[in-house]
């Protein structure tokens, strides 16, 4: 569905050596991933036997029995739609490989042996196994059917779900085959472990997990032998592990005496955008050797996202702890694009309007850290408070108190009358409140703003946010324009958290304004307040939740989503907190404004990138001004 597929590692309960109760156990575990609609599962590394049978794998009882329940365990795939991974020691030539068998309906499809084998401290398996880097092109009889058999096979199960099978210390290696095999079109890789258990061993397996599906763009998958292999020297302890580009997307509970199966629901569609647009993956080429395809059945994707990770608010973290660095690491970025500006133009003042909302109010609490880094004292911040025709008391006493808790030079303009003249001069008539209206505000806010900026030998700082500058909501050389724009690549939705942070170390006193400001509807307020004086214009009414734009902004920039999965990600990720319709009639509003106002895009001013999401024209994002958008309507 989408693009996405259910994956699942499996620890089953073994015994040593017991074939025919390993393969019971693994039964077991498949049936379940069955019943959860898995796309594959992958076994622990030798699970047929265990791993740690030692010289029993000179046994030919052993090595008959462990062949013969793997072509039964193929057997029992039948017309499940659930892709098996195992492994078990397959004799080949004149040796013993340690292979992973990959079994679809009923059937072996491939087998893939160990390139890199463990023959150090408490491991020796070339006592006992041949190294499978070099094994490429081969047949296998399995059952009285040739099986491909090496280390250049990858499997395709259709629209996307392509993956690649490596064991254990193949991803230790300097070179995992799995680079390779991610390089020739794998998009997951599975991997059948046996990794002892040792004190710390655990945290750098999962880095290993993590980093390396970063590096391939790729999901990856890990199971390792449980605890139930021999103890006589080491403990096994069933690490299971599941890794989406980079992020951990499940893990189990290590020791664990049970079988146990974890899942993920992995977007094989965005891996597959993500390599189109980092284009240095396709670098890599050319390939270091030449790789067998084995077609599968096409594999049945996700029956649902029961198991995907598919957040609301994508930009921010969902943790308090995680939420705090990273705003914190936000801030500085902010603060160090801003100084290296200020410091290079010998500005001597930075000139800020301040509202009273959310994005004006962060752009100063940066300047005034910019200060601070510069040595400099809180007064060279020029701040300006405005009110217009909207401004509403409120905002107005923030704007105030906000400017004196931070010690900063604060002038107050009321703008009414320059309006008032200059609808005069254009010949408008004030009773009108069309776009003209609220537009002549917020320029002559700018004109202000810049000419001071000119009389005092400063800089305008820019308060635009990227939620406002996917849409379009500014004012065209109005609040549009500045000199250096520091919240420019900052989502809406994270601003709150951002100014909640400084608001946690703050004094109480500008804690509160903080937290009011935070507390404050986001309006332009260009439109007249309500009769009771409260804000009448409200963004969020006009133009739908900044929640829903932000998570629009983030599929559609990010993995370039079409509109239908993001309105299908949108339905499962708002379920119960915005109906179908809303969703829906915001996502055409993003959309439409989205192709509309890249001329606004297209001349902003320099700003910093805080995230993987900036829409600077000469960064990130480079789109025509001019484009149809009939296809996304
Ligand atoms: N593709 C294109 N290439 C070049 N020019 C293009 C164009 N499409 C429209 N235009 C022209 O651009 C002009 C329209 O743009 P513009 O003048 O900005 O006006 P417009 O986008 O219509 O109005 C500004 C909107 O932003 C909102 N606003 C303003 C200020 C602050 C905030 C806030 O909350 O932060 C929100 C305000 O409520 C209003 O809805 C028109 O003259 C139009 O002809
Ligand atoms: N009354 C005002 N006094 C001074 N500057 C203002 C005033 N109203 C708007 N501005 C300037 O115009 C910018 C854009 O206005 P806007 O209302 O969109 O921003 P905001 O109030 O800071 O944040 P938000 O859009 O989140 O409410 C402000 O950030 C501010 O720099
Ligand atoms: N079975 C293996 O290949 C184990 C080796 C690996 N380095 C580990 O300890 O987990």
């Amino acid at each position: 569905m989408f693009g996405f597929y259910r994956l699942a590692a499996a620890v089953p309960v073994i015994r040593v050596a017991d074939v025919e109760f390993n393969l019971s156990q693994m039964l077991e575990c498949y049936r379940e991933a069955c019943v959860k609609q898995a796309a594959a599962v992958v076994f622990p590394e030798l699970s047929v036997t265990g791993y740690s049978c030692g010289d029993l794998f000179f046994q030919e009882r052993l090595l008959e029995r462990a062949e013969s329940a793997a072509a039964g365990f193929a057997k029992a795939t039948a017309g499940q739609g659930t892709v098996a991974i195992f492994g078990f020691p397959l004799k080949f030539g004149e040796g013993i490989y340690n292979v992973a068998a990959v079994a679809q309906n009923g059937m072996i499809r491939g087998l893939v042996p160990k390139s890199l084998l463990p023959n150090y401290r408490e491991f020796y398996e070339k006592r006992h196994f041949r190294s499978g880097a070099k094994v490429a092109g081969e047949l296998v009889r399995i059952d009285r059917r040739p099986v491909p058999f090496g280390s250049d096979l990858w499997f395709d199960g259709g629209r996307g779900f392509r993956f690649a099978v490596e064991l254990c210390e193949d991803l230790w290696g300097v070179r995992p085959p799995s680079s390779g095999l991610a390089l020739a079109g794998a998009r997951a890789i599975f991997n059948l472990s046996a990794g002892t258990e040792l004190a710390s061993k655990a945290a750098y397996r999962r880095d290993l997990v993590k980093q390396q599906s970063a590096r391939c763009l790729a999901a990856y998958v890990l199971a390792s032998a449980g605890v139930h292999e021999s103890t006589s020297d080491v403990v096994f302890g069933g690490h299971a592990l599941i890794a989406d580009n980079g992020r951990l997307a499940a893990e189990n509970r290590r020791f664990d005496r049970g079988n146990s199966v974890i899942y993920a629901d992995v977007d094989f569609g965005r891996l597959g955008a993500a390599r189109c647009s980092e284009s240095s993956f396709n670098d890599n080429e050319p390939l270091d050797r030449v790789y067998r395809r084995v077609e599968l059945e096409e594999a049945a994707g996700s029956p649902d996202l029961e198991f995907a990770y598919n957040p609301p608010r994508p930009f921010v973290p969902e943790g308090a702890a995680d939420r705090r660095e990273r705003c914190l690491e936000i801030f500085d970025i902010q603060c160090a694009g801003l100084a290296k500006r200020i410091e290079h133009t010998h500005a001597k003042t930075m000139v800020i309007g301040i509202s009273g909302g959310l994005d004006s109010t962060l752009a100063l609490l940066v300047a005034a850290e910019c200060c601070k880094l510069l040595g400099r004292p809180a007064s060279d911040i020029a701040a300006f408070t405005m009110p217009g025709f909207g401004t509403t008391g409120r905002t107005y006493n923030n704007a105030v108190k906000l400017c004196k808790l931070l010690g900063v030079t604060l002038r107050e303009v009321d703008i009414r009358p320059a309006c008032l003249r200059h609808f005069e001069d254009i010949g408008h008539d004030p009773a009108v409140l069309d776009t003209a209206y609220e537009n002549v505000q917020a320029r002559e806010r700018t004109q202000i703003l810049m000419d001071v900026a000119n009389k005092s030998g400063g800089m305008v700082v820019g308060t635009g946010d990227l939620s406002e500058i996917a849409l379009g909501w500014s004012t065209y050389n109005g609040d549009h324009m500045s000199m250096y724009a520091v919240n420019c690549s900052i989502p809406k939705t994270l601003i709150r958290f951002l100014i909640e942070t400084t608001a946690e170390r703050a004094e109480p006193e500008l804690a509160a304004v903080l937290r009011d400001v935070i507390d404050t509807p986001v309006s332009p307020e260009l439109l007249p307040a309500a009769e009771d004086g409260t804000i009448n214009q409200k963004t969020e009414d006009l133009i739908g939740p900044y929640e829903l734009h932000d998570f629009f902004l983030y599929h559609f920039i990010k993995y370039g989503a079409e509109p239908e999965k993001i309105r299908f990600l949108a339905e499962a990720a708002f379920e119960g907190s915005y109906p179908a319709e809303l969703i829906d009639r915001t996502l055409a509003t993003f959309l439409r404004r989205f192709f509309q106002q890249q001329f606004k895009r297209n001349c902003i001013p320099d700003g910093p990138k805080v995230g993987t999401i900036s829409l600077s024209p000469r960064g990130d994002w480079r789109m025509p001004a001019d484009a149809s958008f009939a296809a996304w309507r």
